[in-house]
């Protein structure tokens, strides 16, 4: 009698098959392009997730540093973000960038530099720029959404520093993860009154005055030029496990 074990799955006369799970693994000879399906996208996401996590897990108290990929080296703000990654590393926090150019080199530099712990979050992007020289812990990711996971489940505050849409998108990514309580409160601080004053204007203005958010939410956000105060409203959560004090939200 004919008769096959697959694992755990016993299978006799005409139930066997032919060849062994080995053998068709390495087979080379059939259809490939199963590699474009959703199925095995679903497979290489998961190893994001599983690559994020495993590099990620025992990082300790970090701050994700977000700002424009297009600040150029000899800007306020490019030294603004290197003093950034200076007084967070020193605070004894990872910094945690997309690991860019602009913002995202310069607050990796100033945590390097500081001998702190720089973390670079990559996106595989049609122009490729690569990962920033400072960044010391990196990881590449090809999907924007598990790369935004990283960011949120592994940074306990942010500084935001003056950019466009992609700060845009991951300053309020993280405020609506607040907002509807998918992840605990975190300070969010946007550095750099002047750039700024003119959304908070208009959050305030416009979609608060029309009841499309909360005056809790607009709380959430702390405007400053002050990276001492930052940091300390950083260290201040971190330590003491302190809501954001009234006197630091924005006007
Ligand atoms: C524009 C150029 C390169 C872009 N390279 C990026 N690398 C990593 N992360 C990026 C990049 N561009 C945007 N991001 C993410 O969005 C934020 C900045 O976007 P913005 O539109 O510039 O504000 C930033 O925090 C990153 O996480 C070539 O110079």
């Amino acid at each position: 009698m004919r008769s096959k074990s697959k694992g755990p799955v016993t299978l006799r006369r005409d139930a066997v098959d032919e060849g062994t799970t080995d053998q068709r693994l390495l087979d080379s000879r059939g259809p490939s392009d199963w590699v474009h399906t959703d199925p095995w996208r679903v497979l290489k996401i998961q190893a994001e997730f599983v690559e994020g996590f495993g590099a990620l897990a025992e990082l300790g108290p970090a701050i994700g540093v977000f700002g424009s990929a297009r600040t150029p080296r000899d800007h306020a703000f490019y030294a603004i973000g290197e003093e950034v990654g200076r007084k967070v590393a020193d605070a004894g926090f990872a910094v945690i960038t997309g690991g860019g150019p602009g913002a995202m080199e310069a607050a990796n530099k100033g945590a390097s530099q500081a001998g702190g712990v720089s973390v670079g979050l990559g996106i595989e992007l049609p122009f490729e720029a690569g990962l920033n020289d400072y960044v010391d812990l990196g990881i590449d990711f090809r999907y924007f959404f598990a790369r935004k996971t990283m960011f949120v489940k592994y940074a306990q505050g942010f500084i935001v520093l003056p950019g466009g849409l992609g700060t845009f998108d991951e300053l309020f990514e993280a405020l609506t993860l607040v907002q509807t309580r998918k992840v605990t409160s975190f300070p969010v601080v946007l550095l750099g009154v002047s750039y700024w004053q003119g959304l908070i204007d208009w959050l305030r203005d416009t979609v608060l005055a029309e009841g499309k958010i909360n005056e809790s939410d607009l709380s959430m956000l702390v405007l400053t030029d002050d990276v001492d105060q930052a940091v300390e409203l950083m260290v201040r959560a971190r330590d003491e496990d302190l809501p954001i004090p009234p006197a630091h939200r924005a006007e």
